[in-house]
């Protein structure tokens, strides 16, 4: 497993995500530090100003210092900086950590399941979007530090007591904007998730309004909705207040500070110990340092943020940040049209799983122990109730789930990284559930390979006579925002989509269950044409006849193994089963197969 070492503290991490901007980032912060050091400057030179204007001459030259100073930190400022600096370390470091986290998720599937379910999405958005913004925040931060240590320190050589007086006020500001900007990001946290379940409501109900109006529940379902967006909207509203204490503190504590000043230096005026330059300076440098301590008291909730977010980052690369591929990435065999061309051998082939066992995170639930022995060319069908672990073990068998034990071998070699490995043979999965792009029934079936394997691949799944039937044949837009193909449809959509891959192994879970006898039995006699092996899962009489090998699982072990005749005679588990098949279907099925 290439790739460089994210660390386990949050700044190795934050090292590793910025590798390839690291010459900006410096280039940022330098910048800023300078600006910093012009800002201090220009507080200098008001003071000079302000003890010149009583004086002859040299106040048109310290105008013209700070009219150059001030333009050229407008000109590095949004010239420079923010237009192009700041989005190279922002957007640079998004989109390789974009990448990386994308070329994970395809070149190693089981990536999706080291995180919580449905967490992917929020990683690959929400937690790499904070990390840029983390990135390109942080020079600025940087640079107020330093310019606050150098304020401090010109302010007491000025004035020792007054400074100290104004800085507690603003360290207790910059306290309460801190605490405040805390509360608004869990209580925007807190509206995002209220949002989120308003918009789920919503669309489950508009989805199931035949539902909802059978079962006569409009009152309680819009009810239900009413106290959603309630909800919604007290989280939103305190939101909002935290949003407004905060941008209240930072907006009056400049005005706020200069009060006491004022308060403070009075008597010292008139005592000739606090010159008007020196109020100045310190008008100047409160102003700044008000927006410096605000900054840094968000810090430390910025910080907290961006090292959850790289620890979910780094949980799903699997705590290496692999370069973005230099070549396409590969594409889960039999899937995308860059598979290493495998040649042909005349030796024979065998995918062997030993000891394969997996348990879904935090439950005793999965696979255990299994061993099984697929020689090319023939058929293995894995049947069992419902949840006795016939998805996952083909998952596992597939690498896209991580194995706890146990190892799959193809030709006796072990295949460690599934995916991309020349020695793997060439899969094709149809999962349970097949998605469908939004686009034409072409673009589905090939996924950007040339189109040389189309016409077999839709002849072998049965979908002729679908698409002589659609008006644009297979260039029908389909999935979300096309036709709505039948249950069938999609299966049998899917299933060209693996086989448009040429595979040499194919794997295939449930995928005839919504089909009808007729085009069953045409899709299996196409496919167990001799040539492919087959893994399938499936309860159907006929398939189980058909196969080489039956393996029948009860609570994720194998419980028997064998021909359908052979299974039937000893597994107590498959008799249960067969029982419970529709004797009528299950007869007709075991009569057309014979
Ligand atoms: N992501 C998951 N997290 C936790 N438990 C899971 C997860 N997926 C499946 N399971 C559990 O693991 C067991 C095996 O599930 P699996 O989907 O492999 O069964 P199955 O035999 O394929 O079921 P079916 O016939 O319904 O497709 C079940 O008890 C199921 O509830």
């Amino acid at each position: 497993m290439g790739g460089e070492k994210l660390g386990r503290s949050v700044f190795g991490r934050l090292v590793a995500v910025l590798r390839g901007s690291t010459r900006a980032y410096w280039a940022l912060t330098g910048l800023w530090m300078l600006l910093r050091v012009g800002t201090l400057s220009v507080g200098l030179l008001f003071q000079w100003f302000f003890d010149e204007l009583g004086a002859e001459g040299g106040v048109w030259a310290i105008i013209a210092l700070v009219a150059a100073v001030e333009a050229a930190r407008l000109f590095l400022q949004f010239g420079v900086m923010i237009n192009r600096l700041e989005p190279r370390v922002q957007y640079g470091t998004t989109t390789r950590l974009r990448s990386a986290l994308l070329g994970t998720a395809l070149s190693e599937p089981g990536a999706t399941s080291r995180t919580v379910p449905g967490e992917s999405l929020r990683t690959v958005g929400e937690d790499v979007e904070e990390t840029g913004f983390f990135v390109a925040w942080a020079p600025t931060n940087l640079a107020h530090w330093l310019f606050v240590a150098v304020a401090i320190t010109v302010m007491m050589r000025i004035d020792v007591t007054v400074t100290a007086a104004l800085l507690s006020l603003l360290f207790l500001l910059a306290l309460v904007t801190a605490v405040a900007h805390s509360r608004f990001l869990r209580h925007r946290r807190e509206t995002r998730a209220a949002s989120g379940r308003v918009a789920g409501a919503l669309r489950e109900m508009f989805g199931a309004v035949g539902a909802v109006r059978a079962a006569t529940a409009e009152t309680r379902v819009s009810a239900h909705v009413a106290r959603l967006n309630a909800a919604r909207a007290r989280a939103a509203v305190r939101e909002e207040l935290y949003a407004v204490v905060q941008r209240t503190v930072i907006g009056n504590a400049a005005p706020i500070g200069i009060g006491l000043l004022l308060l403070l230096i009075a008597g010292r005026m008139g005592e000739g110990t606090f010159g008007v330059g020196d109020l100045a300076l310190f008008a100047f440098y409160l102003l700044v340092l008000t927006e410096a301590l605000g900054s840094m008291g968000m810090l430390s909730v910025r910080l907290q943020r961006v090292s959850v977010a790289l620890g979910r980052i780094a949980g799903f690369l699997g705590g290496r940040l692999r370069p973005p591929p230099s070549h396409p990435v590969p594409a889960p065999r039999g899937r995308g049209g860059s598979e290493p061309d495998r040649k042909a051998t005349a030796s024979p082939r065998r995918l062997s799983v030993h000891g394969l066992t997996y348990h879904h995170p935090g439950t005793h639930r999965g696979v255990e122990d299994v061993d099984l022995l697929m020689e090319s060319g023939t058929v293995t069908v894995i049947t069992g109730r419902v949840g006795s672990g016939k998805t996952t073990l083909l998952r596992a068998v597939l690498g896209l789930l991580p194995p706890e034990r146990g190892e799959v071998l193809w030709n006796g070699r072990p295949i460690s990284d599934p995916a991309s490995s020349p020695t793997a043979p060439r899969l094709g999965y149809t999962p349970q559930v097949p998605r469908l792009f939004s686009g034409t029934l072409r673009e589905n079936i090939l996924l950007g390979r040339d189109d040389a394997t189309f016409d077999e691949a839709v002849r072998l799944a049965v979908l002729e006579p679908d698409l002589a039937a659609m008006p644009d044949g297979p260039d029908t837009v389909v999935g979300p925002r096309g036709l709505r193909l039948s249950g069938g449809q999609i299966q049998r959509v899917a299933i060209a989509r693996m086989l448009a891959g040429r595979p040499e192994l194919l794997v295939m879970d449930d995928v005839s269950s919504a089909l009808d006898t007729s085009t069953e039995r045409s899709l299996w006699d196409g496919l167990l044409n001799g040539t492919a092996t087959v893994l399938a899962v499936s309860h159907r009489p006929a398939l189980l006849r058909a196969a080489d090998r039956v393996v029948v699982l009860d609570a994720g072990r194998v419980e028997a193994l064998g021909t359908y005749e052979e299974v039937m005679a000893v597994s107590a588990e498959m008799a249960r089963l067969h029982a419970a098949t529709d004797p009528p279907s299950g007869a007709r099925m075991v009569e057309e197969s014979g």
